[in-house]
């Protein structure tokens, strides 16, 4: 059985085997704006960009859910318990939305939704950096809800007229969602920056702990931050328009103001806005740890993955009732 992991990290030169008309024609799809569907052709180096991505943010929603579903029976009031828990479904929702959208792209190679959840277990199929980390206290618990969710709202929303229909449509619900999941953060960061000093303290902490994981979050500069990057593939064929840094550009610009009027620092003594050339500068984060992160050597990679293989063998009874087929047993 082809293995796409395998290949999926390698992305192959799209010309190699394709039939040149059938390329053209595609192309001139793309250029036009069209919306390419699961059954139409597509070129393979395409469709594992397509297959790398969406599984990746599938699985990242997935394991989303479990940082803050660990404050769910610890969250202060009942308020806030019935937010987190609402965000917590939803996060899984959109996991599930985004691997089967996934799994129509895998029919080819004789892959289903199963597989990928088993490419997780192995370390095969990485999950998002932010997942990996500790929500040590409830103010983490809201920086993720604020931060996290409002990077996710910037890098998805560049994705919101992507190529390719089936993810294009998932993302219009995902994003609104989210836009709920920041305020949801928004409400319990305001209450904590109004709360004691010692509120104020476990947010700044909260912050200064996050910071380099979410400047992580939109992914290297350029290959030669950590070796690979697919974003010249992803922009050739119009499923995202802006680059990494663009995007994480974007993402100090809108909440670096916010951070600051709320009185809150960012642990990075030499970040400045650069006015010519209308950027900020700021101290990298070690690329390095990034990929020790990814690698699932982060701070929690084992633990969470732990708890989604008790969960996935628990559950097993669900999917054997709901498709008794050999391939769900
Ligand atoms: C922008 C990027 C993340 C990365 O751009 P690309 O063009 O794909 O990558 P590029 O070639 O530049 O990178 C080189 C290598 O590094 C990898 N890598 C890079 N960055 C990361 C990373 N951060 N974490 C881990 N790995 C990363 C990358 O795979 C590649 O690996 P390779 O060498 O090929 O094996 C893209 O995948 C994307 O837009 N994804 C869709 C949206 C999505 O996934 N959203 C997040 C989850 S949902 C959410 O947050 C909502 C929520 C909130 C709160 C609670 C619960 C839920």
């Amino acid at each position: 059985m082809y293995n796409f992991v395998e290949h999926g990290g390698k992305v192959t030169e799209n010309t190699a085997n394709e039939d040149p008309i059938l390329y053209e024609q595609f192309m001139a799809r793309i250029e036009a704006g069209e919306k390419i569907e699961a059954d139409d052709w597509m070129p393979e180096e395409y469709r594992q960009t397509l297959i790398k991505l969406i599984s990746m943010h599938g699985i990242s929603e997935i394991m989303g859910a479990l940082p803050e579903k660990e404050w769910t029976p610890k969250a202060p009031t009942l308020k806030r318990k019935l937010g987190i828990m609402a965000k917590v479904q939803d996060e899984m929702g959109h996991g599930q939305l985004l691997l089967r959208v996934a799994e129509d792209l895998l029919k080819p190679y004789g892959k289903q939704r199963e597989d990928l959840m088993h490419d997780l277990l192995k370390g095969d199929l990485k999950f998002h950096n932010v997942f990996h980390m500790n929500t040590k206290t409830w103010a983490d618990a809201g920086v993720v809800g604020w931060l996290v969710d409002g990077a996710a709202i910037i890098s998805q929303t560049n994705m919101l007229d992507a190529s390719y229909g089936p993810y294009q449509r998932a993302l219009q619900r995902i994003c609104a969602e989210e836009v709920f999941h920041a305020q949801h953060g928004e409400a319990i960061i305001m209450a904590l920056a109004e709360g004691t000093e010692e509120q104020r303290n476990m947010l700044q902490e909260a912050v200064n702990r996050w910071w380099p994981a979410l400047l992580m979050f939109f992914g290297p500069g350029s290959a030669s931050t950590t070796g690979s990057s697919k974003q010249e593939v992803t922009t050739k064929y119009k499923i995202r328009k802006s680059s990494n840094e663009e995007l994480r550009q974007a993402f100090l610009d809108k909440y670096l103001p916010r951070v600051f009027s709320l009185g809150l620092t960012v642990p990075d003594d030499t970040l400045h806005y650069n006015e010519e050339e209308k950027h900020w500068v700021y101290q990298q984060p070690d690329w390095n740890e990034f990929k020790q992160i990814i690698g699932n050597n982060g701070p929690r990679s084992k633990e969470r993955l732990r708890l989604r293989e008790i969960a996935y063998e628990n559950n097993r009874w669900v999917r054997q009732a709901l498709a008794p087929s050999p391939a769900y047993s």
